[in-house]
């Protein structure tokens, strides 16, 4: 059985019991609404960067809110990758060292960490640019080092915030697809959150919130051919 990782997002602000779960493996889940709304706190405390006032987060069922920063940096580490806006990519290192870096942290060997940012990169078509530095990179390539990176780990749980803002339509598309792909061939729970109306075509489910409430919820498009292929299974 691949893993299932599912978090619950707390309610928000008067969002009532039983918040729906934020993501199960396989799915993508869009967190939409207005600037300053909340979607980015929300992805915060899901990923624990952040503690919530109140609510809790439910990670394969497991309450997260009573971990220690010890372990909820482990698992952080672990189990999930996080995908930024402006990239975050650090400027000094290379695509491969920046992918090699949450390996390193995570204590794999250096050249178990080497070859496996390679095989990270390669599939994002990377593989030309392994040793080029942020700055000779595209926007869109800068963003498939950044997925890369947070794949490195192999995570069951993917947070993306607002991933597309920064590409331009055409490469935004194509992070969109392969968001697409990370979350349906292999098989990992995505929680996007952003304001591009082209990510609902990936996503099972469609939340949205205004002043930290959640208001609305329904099911996403989901019609982008990424289930042509299998789902890969994953190792636990
Ligand atoms: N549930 C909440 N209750 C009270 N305050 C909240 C809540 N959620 C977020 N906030 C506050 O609202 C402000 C804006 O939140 P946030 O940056 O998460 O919004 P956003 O929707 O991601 O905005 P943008 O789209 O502009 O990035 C922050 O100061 C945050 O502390």
């Amino acid at each position: 059985m691949p893993p299932r990782v599912a978090a619950a997002a707390p309610p928000p602000r008067g969002a009532g019991p039983g918040a729906p779960p934020a993501g199960a493996a396989g799915d993508i889940v869009l967190i939409m609404g207005p600037s300053g709304s909340g979607k980015t706190t929300l992805l915060s405390m899901v990923g624990t960067l952040m503690r919530p006032t109140e609510g809790r987060i439910l990670i394969d069922g497991q309450d997260i809110s009573a971990l220690g920063s010890a372990d909820l940096a482990r698992l952080r580490l672990r189990r999930f990758g996080f995908v930024f806006q402006t990239f975050n990519l650090l400027s000094a290192l290379t695509a491969e060292e920046n992918v090699m870096l949450p390996l390193l942290t995570a204590g794999v060997p250096r050249r178990e960490a080497l070859e496996r940012a390679r095989e990270a990169l390669a599939p994002l078509s990377l593989g030309s640019r392994l040793r080029s530095l942020p700055r000779d990179l595209s926007g869109g390539e800068k963003q498939r080092v950044a997925i890369a990176r947070a794949l490195a780990n192999d995570p069951g749980l993917l947070l993306a915030d607002e991933p597309t803002a920064n590409l331009d339509s055409r490469t935004g598309s194509e992070v969109t697809l392969l968001m697409c792909q990370i979350a349906c061939r292999e098989n990992r729970a995505v929680v996007i959150v952003s304001h591009d109306p082209r990510l609902r075509a990936a996503a099972k489910r469609v939340i949205t919130i205004e002043d930290g409430r959640l208001t609305h919820e329904e099911e996403g498009e989901h019609h982008l051919n990424c289930r042509m292929h299998p789902p890969a299974h994953r190792a636990p």
